[in-house]
């Protein structure tokens, strides 16, 4: 009897909808499995389709692709190890979420998912059947049982494993970032691991798809709950790794350690990730945005320059007769610190003449916020049929205090396809700015050393739309807004908890007010990576018609 397993992770980026391609990415990691002598391959959930699918699983085409896809690869796969690959398929007139065991040219074992997310970002109950607990399948000389994903947070489905002989567990994620969520899932599998008394082989997704960002750090632990193996965040990586037969059972043999990123960088690296993915995966290799010489811009021209290169990111100042000196330089010197293009396009004669047009109209009104949008919709224009003309992707750089409070303008900075810093409050904005500045990674395609001009991050948020103003003139400054915004939207508190906490009612009650106000501002918001639990899109969703106000 062997008393050696090699087994071969592939922490892989898939592409949603890329079959052919997925199949090929995972044809390649078998072959350096078969290279390395693994004994058998796996692959993370709902590897072949990409995820998360949303409803285009349910349709009969798209299912019958996957199948022919899959059974192709079993052919191609026929002679070496084994490959495990998540694949939703069609069982007894059912959909399910599934974990195919590929080997000797044949599907040998399907896993069907048993506890189906319903929460945050999922919807797997809308989706799919849910599966009957699959027993364990026999892998080269032990039986693997394996969870997917979600069937890993219960104790249910890996005790009925190890009751039933599984000897390892095998556990395929595609499981989204969120801030400091690699405690979460360790505690879960140590969790797993102290009651089956089983190794267990965490593997996760890696890449951008949407609004999420799959960032891998996949684990092995060995009973006791030690870790054996850890893999990087965000990177793709194919590892290899044996189990040894020992008296207990099967042990992994310690393997590399990567080091995990704390959260600032976690959350820095995960708008690059969601970034270069929305862009390579959507078929766009450029980007332009708004630099107004502030913050948000500032941040939003670094992220892509990390993401796709100086090069790629074209930058148009538009400056009105209230932009000040300093804006126009400080905007010159971050392209030039980045390397990337800017050119400048005044608005002034394009709002004269649709204020000379609008005049009749407007007779007898005074000024009011109307005029200030307006600066702010030609920029959008402006920017918008720059995209058209040279095919950069808009973006867009609204932080999530200003999402939050609705405070951007609708067909105005607003316009974009994508926006970087959706999920990031603005207080965390500078933290994140001077880590940028302090901080250099392999991965970031931007210049190393202080990208971001000090004097950017030190002056006082304006968006510079009339006379001398300012942020905190319509808003509370920052730091209270967002305590007051982290309260209602991430933790749910009661307004009487916040004034207990010592803020002042009438502000805590307009900043609900103005979140609830904005709900339909959100409904047509660009798409941006979530960070975070509460993530302004499918972690929260909120009517846009609501009369109700919490008078606690
Ligand atoms: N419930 C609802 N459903 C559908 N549409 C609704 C609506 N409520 C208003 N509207 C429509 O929306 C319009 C009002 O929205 P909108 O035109 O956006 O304008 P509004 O929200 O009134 O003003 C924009 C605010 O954002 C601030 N701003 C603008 C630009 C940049 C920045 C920055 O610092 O980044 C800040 C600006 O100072 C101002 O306070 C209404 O005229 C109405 O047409
Ligand atoms: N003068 C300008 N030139 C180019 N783009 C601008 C200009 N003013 C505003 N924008 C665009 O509109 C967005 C909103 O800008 P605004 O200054 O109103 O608010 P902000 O949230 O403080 O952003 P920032 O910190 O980037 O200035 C900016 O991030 C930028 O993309
Ligand atoms: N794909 C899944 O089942 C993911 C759900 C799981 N709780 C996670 O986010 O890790």
């Amino acid at each position: 009897m062997t008393d050696r397993f090699r087994l071969t992770l592939g922490q892989l980026n898939p592409v949603l909808g890329d079959i052919a391609g997925n199949a090929a990415r995972a044809r390649n990691a078998w072959e350096q499995a078969r290279d390395a002598g693994a004994d058998m391959l796996a692959l993370p959930e709902m590897f072949l389709s990409g995820y998360q699918t949303q409803d285009l699983v349910w349709r009969p085409a798209f299912q019958a692709d996957l199948r022919a896809a899959l059974d192709k690869l079993a052919q191609d796969c026929a002679d070496g190890p084994l490959m495990g690959i998540g694949v939703p398929l069609v069982q007894d007139r059912a959909l399910y979420n599934c974990w195919a065991v590929l080997g000797g040219g044949a599907i040998r074992a399907t896993i069907r998912k048993h506890h189906l997310p319903n929460t945050s970002v999922f919807d797997e109950k809308r989706l799919f059947a849910s599966g009957d607990i699959s027993g364990p399948y026999v892998a080269g000389p032990l039986r693997i049982g394996t969870p997917i994903c979600e069937d890993a947070w219960f104790d249910d489905v890996a005790e009925a494993l190890a009751e039933s002989g599984a000897e390892l567990l095998l556990v395929p994620n595609g499981s989204p970032y969120a801030r400091d969520r690699y405690d979460t899932r360790l505690a879960h599998m140590v969790a797993r691991v102290t009651e089956t008394g089983l190794p267990l082989i965490y593997l996760n997704l890696v890449g951008g798809q949407d609004d999420q960002v799959f960032d891998g750090a996949s684990f092995v632990l060995n009973p006791g709950g030690k870790l054996a193996l850890q893999l990087p965040a965000h990177d793709e990586a194919i590892a290899t790794l044996d189990f040894t037969r020992t008296p207990d059972g099967w042990r992994a043999e310690p393997g590399p350690l990567a080091h995990l990123p704390d959260a600032l960088e976690q959350d820095y690296r995960t708008m690059v990730v969601g970034l270069r993915d929305y862009l390579g995966k959507s078929g766009f290799a450029k980007v332009v945005l708004g630099l107004s010489g502030g913050i948000d811009s500032a941040l939003v021209t670094t992220i892509a320059a990390d993401a796709i290169g100086a090069q790629n990111v074209h930058c148009i100042m538009l400056p009105s007769e209230y932009t000040s000196g300093h804006s126009l330089e400080d905007a010159a010197e971050l392209a030039r610190s980045l390397g990337a293009h800017l050119d400048e396009v005044g608005i002034e004669g394009p709002r004269a003449a649709l204020t000379a047009a609008l005049a009749p109209l407007f007779a007898g009104r005074d000024p009011d916020v109307t005029e200030e949008n307006l600066q702010s919709r030609l920029r959008g224009t402006i920017l918008m049929a720059v995209s058209n003309k040279t095919g950069a992707l808009l973006l867009t750089t609204g932080n999530k205090s200003e999402l939050a409070v609705g405070y951007a303008t609708i067909y105005g900075d607003m316009n974009g396809g994508y926006n970087p810093i959706k999920d990031m409050y603005k207080s965390r904005v500078f933290d994140t700015c001077r880590w940028r500045n302090a901080n250099f990674r392999d991965w970031m395609k931007g210049p190393e050393g202080q990208a971001i001009p000090a004097r950017i991050i030190d002056k006082p948020p304006s968006a510079e739309l009339r006379e001398d103003q300012r942020d905190d003139d319509s808003l509370p400054p920052y730091d209270v807004l967002d305590a007051i915004l982290e309260g209602l939207i991430d933790n749910d508190l009661p307004v009487a908890d916040l004034v207990a906490q010592g803020f002042d009612r009438d502000t805590v009650k307009r900043v609900e007010h103005l979140i609830y106000i904005s709900e339909w501002k959100r409904y047509q918001a660009a798409p941006g990576p979530r960070l975070g639990n509460r993530a302004l899109w499918l972690d929260r969703r909120y009517p846009m018609v609501n009369r109700w106000r919490d008078n606690s």
